[in-house]
């Protein structure tokens, strides 16, 4: 049977090399009576040459002796071994030493650990800050896009657009592929976020490309990622691509109408086969992507034109929802105008509000740039207006002008015929969306049953 002290010895060898870092032991005269092979290693010397040997022959600027003589440890110090290596940053090192003491409290060893893993745990000590700061900022991100793009947040509560709403809302309960249709600034891409928002992959990402931002021949690096190498300048690792990052979450492929031909065969690939292959790979990758596409193009159209593939029309097509422009929606402008006027005046502490006449000129208005245009124009009239009214001197000139014809220069008689067929108008849209129920019209406007009537008799109004 081993004698106890030969086992701490086979135990005390076996520590010593399985460890990372450097070990020496001397004795009470600063003699080398241990050394492992990681530090002879370093100091370019060997066990066989080291043990029997003063420490201070092997490191010249050593404090073992003083550390065995006057017993005491030192734990984290800086450690320079050689001025001569070129590397500075390998030469630096975290040194632990220690003096060892028997029964009787009397110093018999001197221990000295040298951590050559430093650098490694100053990286990943850096990488942990980085992650934290990364986290800080994703829940910040997730905070935001939840906070500002859900459905209730959505602005508008027309008749027309509740409608466009509850589809959206149903459409993020499915996992089926959405394709948001409307023209410019009517509100596609806050759709878009907020079905993600709303839907089972929430605590994904949703990741968004615009097709017609990005050059077509980025847009395949952009769409599927590349491996490193795949052509020159390339990026070192290879770079992943928008399929992979949105994995299990959402991919929202703005402006698809403008995606070439060519990428939208690729597209219609990795639709079926739910897997990239990234440039220069040869593994294709399964990705679990949900996918909601917006344009402002005329798809059919441009299938007739043979300006877009019907067969990837179908597929991102299962769901389609329809977001109308203001215009159709007039009762959402006050609305939207206020809560854009709201923003801007909880930022800056102030407490501007619309004149009446602003109003007016606001519904009658035909914003063709949509909720864009009104959000711009809203900026604008605020950065001019000098009292706490925003008044029609403060908006832009082609607007104004357009509602003069209605106003100045011409009778009160203009004004109220413009108004009148602005009634009409919205009378005739709330009819339609409620399917000619005066009821159920009458609840939506706001007005008696009664007072619907007069005014559909007033305009001689008539389903079709
Ligand atoms: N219902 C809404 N409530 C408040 N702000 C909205 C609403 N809809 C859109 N907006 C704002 O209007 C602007 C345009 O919206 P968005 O970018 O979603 O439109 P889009 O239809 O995607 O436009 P485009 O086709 O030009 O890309 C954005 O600043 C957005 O924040």
């Amino acid at each position: 049977m081993e004698s106890t002290e030969n086992r701490y010895k086979y135990i005390f060898d076996e520590i010593l090399t399985l460890t990372d870092d450097g070990f020496v032991v001397v004795d009470t005269n600063g003699v080398i009576t241990d050394i492992n092979d990681q530090y002879c290693k370093y100091l370019k010397t060997t066990k066989e040459y080291a043990i029997g040997r003063s420490i201070a022959e092997i490191i010249p600027n050593t404090k073992m002796i003083d550390i065995v003589n006057y017993g005491y440890r030192e734990e984290g110090a800086i450690l320079r071994l050689s001025e001569e290596r070129d590397d500075e940053n390998d030469s630096i090192f975290l040194v632990n030493r220690s003096c060892v003491y028997d029964d009787d409290h009397k110093v018999i060893a001197g221990v000295a650990q040298v951590k050559f893993r430093l650098q490694t745990l100053d990286s990943a000590k850096k990488l942990m800050r980085e992650y934290a700061a990364y986290e800080f900022y994703r829940e910040e991100y997730q905070n935001r896009s939840n906070s500002q793009c859900s459905f209730d947040k959505i602005v508008g509560n027309s008749s027309r657009f509740a409608e466009v709403k509850k589809a959206g809302y149903k459409a993020a309960k499915t996992f089926f592929p959405v394709l948001l249709t409307g023209e410019t600034g009517t509100g596609k891409e806050v759709f878009a976020h907020a079905i993600h928002n709303s839907s089972e992959r929430r605590e994904k990402p949703m990741v968004s490309i615009n097709c017609a931002a990005i050059p077509n021949e980025l847009l395949e690096s952009e769409l599927f990622g590349y491996e490193e190498g795949a052509f020159t300048g390339a990026k070192k690792g290879g770079k992943k691509g928008k399929f992979e990052l949105a994995d299990g979450g959402t991919l929202f492929l703005d402006e698809i109408g403008d995606m070439p031909l060519g990428m939208q065969a690729k597209l219609l690939r990795v639709l079926q086969e739910k897997e990239v292959e990234k440039i220069g790979g040869y593994q294709p990758i399964p990705v679990d992507v949900r996918i909601i596409a917006a344009t402002r193009k005329n798809l059919p159209e441009m299938i007739a034109a043979e300006e877009f593939r019907e067969d990837l029309y179908y597929r991102l097509n299962v769901l389609d929802i329809e977001l109308p422009p203001l215009r159709e929606r007039r009762r959402d402008i006050v609305e939207l105008a206020s809560y854009f006027l709201n923003r801007l005046n909880s930022d800056y502490k102030t407490a501007i509000s619309l004149s009446p006449e602003v109003r007016e000129c606001f519904v009658s208005y035909d914003w063709p740039g949509n909720i864009r245009e009104l959000d711009n124009v809203i900026k604008s009239a605020y950065a001019a207006c000098e009292d706490f009214l925003i008044q029609l001197t403060d908006l832009p000139s082609k607007m104004v002008s357009r509602h003069h014809l209605a106003g100045e220069g011409g009778s009160s008689k203009k004004l109220n015929q413009m108004m009148e067929e602005y009634e009409k108008g919205i009378l005739l849209d709330v009819l339609k969306v409620c399917g000619w129920n005066c009821q159920a019209a009458a609840n939506e406007l706001g007005i008696h049953r009664s007072a619907l009537y007069k005014k559909i008799a007033k305009y001689d109004l008539q389903k079709k």
